[in-house]
């Protein structure tokens, strides 16, 4: 049964449609990059299949489940776009991290004991291990995302749906991201990443999708830098990456 599965799926802002008519399948234990210019849909595809913004035509099933009906949030790590994990409130590094176990402790399972480790063992992950009492506004801006991703893992979800998690990071985070995304997939989980580069990523990558004005244009092998892109100490020009500069060369090339 597929983890996700979207069918016609549509998005319109203001009565403009975004995402046009997506249809996608991910496999448990897949790991799939999700790319394409700025603007081409593909925050917004995967918001709509997270729920946080609504389907104006077709279908997303989740663990064959219509999206609608599915409550089994836990399984879905989501780690957003990053706005900050500093909201002017003062959390600890574990505190935030904590919230990846709401879900869990809401059905009174399993032992706060359980939270704890699942807590430590993520920050861990990431790379973290050291900052659980930090004040996360203390925090370097790659830190900050780590705990996020740290938050999504601690949910110990069977998809881990990532938006740019290598947007404006260091090359240590760049790292242990890697890292994340291959232990995930080693242990089964299905990862959804949305990325302009994929760097070292390539080789633990199934398949790429590419968006193109909110239509599905590739769904196959990732591209794979030919030439002189190959090389990393070329600089990439792209379209896409007109005034977004910092996506490029993410991925701790020297
Ligand atoms: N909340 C919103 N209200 C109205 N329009 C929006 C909203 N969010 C996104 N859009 C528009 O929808 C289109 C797709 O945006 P989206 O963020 O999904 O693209 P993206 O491929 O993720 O881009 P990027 O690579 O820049 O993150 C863009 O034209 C954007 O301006």
């Amino acid at each position: 049964m597929p983890v996700i599965e979207t069918r016609g799926a549509t998005v319109s802002y203001g009565g403009r449609a975004v995402v046009r008519g997506v249809d996608l399948v991910i496999q448990p234990g897949e790991a799939v990059a999700v790319m394409g210019a700025n603007g081409s849909g593909k925050s917004t595809l995967v918001k709509a299949i997270v729920g946080l913004v609504p389907l104006a035509g077709g279908e997303v099933e989740l663990f064959g489940t219509a999206q609608r009906r599915f409550r089994d949030w836990k399984r879905v790590g989501y780690v957003p776009q990053r706005t900050g994990a500093a909201s002017g409130v003062p959390s600890t590094a574990a505190e935030v991290v904590s919230q990846g176990r709401l879900a869990h402790r809401l059905l009174g399972l399993p032992s706060r004991r359980a939270d704890r480790e699942a807590v430590a063992r993520s920050l861990a992950e990431v790379g973290l291990e050291g900052h659980a009492r930090c004040a996360v506004d203390t925090l370097s801006g790659g830190q900050q995302q780590r705990v996020l991703i740290a938050r999504a893992l601690a949910t110990e979800p069977d998809v881990l749906i990532m938006d740019e998690p290598t947007v404006g990071v260091d090359a240590e985070t760049q790292a242990a991201l890697a890292n994340v995304v291959s232990d995930r997939v080693d242990a089964g989980c299905a990862v959804l990443i949305i990325t302009h580069e994929l760097g070292p990523l390539t080789d633990r990558l199934d398949r790429a999708i590419v968006l193109a004005d909110g239509k599905v244009v590739h769904d196959g092998e990732p591209p794979r830098p030919v030439g002189e892109h190959a090389d990393p100490a070329h600089q990439h020009e792209h379209p896409h990456a007109n005034g977004d500069a910092d996506t490029e060369n993410l991925w701790g090339s020297k």
